[in-house]
């Protein structure tokens, strides 16, 4: 097999030119790091390409981990891998007990992220004392890399948020970290952390715990109004008011693939929102709160305004509970942020299923009422 590289620049595939190796100058144990490295980046490419294919079915993600597994193949010439001496490696005996487990998809994702860009920086060293182009080439691969993660992850982080119909926003409490998980359990998919007065020690040491326990249940954590804790934590995202940081602002510090979402009372706030980049907005307060107290409210107006005029998603929120839910659905709501209702309930995980169940439910009903009134109007006495 002849050793080379894929050329997007001239389309085509490059040979690889004599290497020193050829030559003589290289040790066998250089041509070994790079025999293992080139293999140990190939496979932690397959796995995420695994995910990107069959878990995200996504053609793009996984072309492009494809594209760099077949890259690395045309490194991988059979004088590296003859080299190999897999039963004199003392490393193949060699687990951290961190690779026994996964906590979630995240991390094992992130985990082989970091497997191929430390596979790729060897190669891209050692690589140096085979052949003059292996250093620029295993550089220019490893930035591709960091790319693709920092894409895929963005990607993966909206889709969860695409998905979730309810979102908590908790309330200062002792019991802050089980009322949470409690929600969790029950199918909760995104919370932000919000406490108007604790200090910021508090608010750091709530905001990784509490990240840490959403990240374990596969849900996205967001902070309220402080950026510089969303980056500390690496939480998800923030959640901005018209009061806080402006969003463009909030955007460079964070990256163009964290959440920002924005608070809109109405609609210039909502376009001023989109305009300038928000992923999601919180359209309310849909009733008067305790929680937001001095808030007028929006009403169920704003929110069937929203339901007609958004097109990123939005949360309604703002005195929303169990008894009135319907009436936010069949305004147009897909999504509710709610404080007290969970915050305080005896139940949360049984509140959480029966928010989540009453999205499927109020439209099976109402599109069945709709169809009963179409057949009452056109078949009058049937
Ligand atoms: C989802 C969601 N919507 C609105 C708000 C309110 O944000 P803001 O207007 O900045 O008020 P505070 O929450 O900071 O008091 C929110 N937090 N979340
Ligand atoms: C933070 C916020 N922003 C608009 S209304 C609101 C509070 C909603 O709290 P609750 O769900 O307890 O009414
Ligand atoms: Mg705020």
């Amino acid at each position: 097999m002849n050793a080379g590289w894929y050329d997007e620049n001239n389309n085509g595939f490059v040979p690889m030119v004599e290497s020193h190796n050829q030559r003589g100058q290289v040790q066998p144990a250089v041509c070994r790091i790079l025999d293992a490295n080139l293999d140990r980046a190939r496979e932690g490419l397959r796995i995420i390409e695994e995910w990107c294919r069959f878990g995200l079915n996504n053609a793009q993600f996984s072309g492009e981990c494809k594209q760099l597994r077949q890259e690395l193949a045309t490194w991988h010439s059979p004088e590296l891998r003859a080299a190999r001496d897999t039963l004199g490696d003392p490393g193949t005996q060699l687990t951290h007990p961190q690779e026994q487990q996964r906590a979630d998809l995240k991390s094992l994702l992130q985990a082989n992220f970091c497997r191929v860009e430390e596979a790729l920086r060897v190669l891209e060293e050692y690589g140096k004392l085979y052949h003059p182009q292996m250093g620029s080439v295993f550089k220019q691969m490893r930035y591709r890399v960091y790319t693709l993660e920092s894409r895929l992850l963005g990607y993966e982080r909206q889709q969860r948020l695409l998905r979730s119909q309810l979102y908590l926003v908790t309330s200062p409490t002792k019991d802050l970290l089980s009322v949470v998980e409690a929600a969790l359990a029950g199918g909760l998919t995104l919370v932000q952390y919000r406490d108007k007065n604790a200090s910021d020690g508090e608010r750091l040491s709530y905001a990784q715990q509490l990240c840490q326990l959403c990240h374990q249940y596969g849900a996205l954590f967001l902070v309220n109004d402080r950026v510089d804790i969303a980056l500390a934590v690496d939480a998800d995202g923030v959640h901005l008011g018209q009061q806080d940081m402006p969003i463009n602002a909030a955007r460079q510090l964070l990256g163009p693939h964290k959440i920002i979402g924005s608070s809109t009372t109405n609609p210039e706030e909502m376009q001023r929102a989109i305009q300038g980049g928000a992923d999601y907005i919180g359209v309310g307060p849909v009733y008067e709160t305790p929680t937001k107290v001095g808030k007028p409210a929006a009403g169920l107006e704003y929110v069937r305004y929203a339901a007609q005029h958004s097109p990123i998603p939005w949360f309604a929120i703002g005195g929303i509970d169990v008894n009135n839910i319907n009436d936010v659905i069949l305004a147009g709501a897909e999504r509710v942020a709610v404080v007290r209702a969970l915050m305080e309930a005896e139940q949360p995980t049984l509140v959480t299923q029966y928010f989540l169940s009453q999205f499927t439910r109020v439209h099976i009903q109402s599109k069945s009422e709709l169809s009963q009134s179409y057949v009452r109007a056109n078949h009058p006495g049937s």
